[in-house]
């Protein structure tokens, strides 16, 4: 049982080669070890999932409130943009989220300014670089020391 649970989509495993003038240099191992020892600091329990598959992505956030899952973090990746599935489980099990988003979207391409998570979340982070998964995790421990 994790009190949070960090999500990432298609993709996002290839932080850290991909595009590094875009996302970076740090790789998705990384972030997830500084995001583990953060939450050890905090004494919150933390979850790592990344899929390139809707489906198994879904399967994860259905399962997540059963197993103690308090809030997800997710940076979505591609399917941001297209996926009222992903969209639905998270409303469907009523799970809270924070959405984060490694590049400023909204300075990119007209397709990527729409998100289906940001109006269903409890906040965005976008644009910080791989930063803002820390931020994140900032606000959602926050969040479950307030509950
Ligand atoms: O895969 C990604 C990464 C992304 O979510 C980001 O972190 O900036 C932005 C998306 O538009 C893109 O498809």
């Amino acid at each position: 049982m994790s009190q949070v649970l960090v999500l990432n989509g298609p993709n996002l495993n290839l932080l850290g080669t991909r595009e590094p003038e875009r996302y970076g240099s740090v790789r998705l191992a990384d972030i997830e070890a500084q995001l583990a020892e953060q939450a050890e600091q905090s004494g919150v329990s933390i979850d790592f999932f990344q899929s390139n598959s809707e489906g198994a992505l879904i399967d994860r956030v259905q399962a997540a409130p059963a197993e103690g899952c308090q809030i997800a973090i997710i940076n979505p990746g591609g399917y941001s943009h297209t996926s009222v599935a992903l969209r639905d489980a998270f409303l469907g099990v009523a799970l809270p989220l924070i959405e984060i988003h490694v590049s400023n979207i909204y300075q990119r391409e007209p397709f990527r300014h729409h998100s289906y998570f940001s109006d269903i979340s409890v906040g965005t982070l976008l644009g910080f670089g791989p930063a803002g998964y820390s931020m994140a995790l900032t606000a959602a421990i926050a969040r479950i020391k307030q509950s």
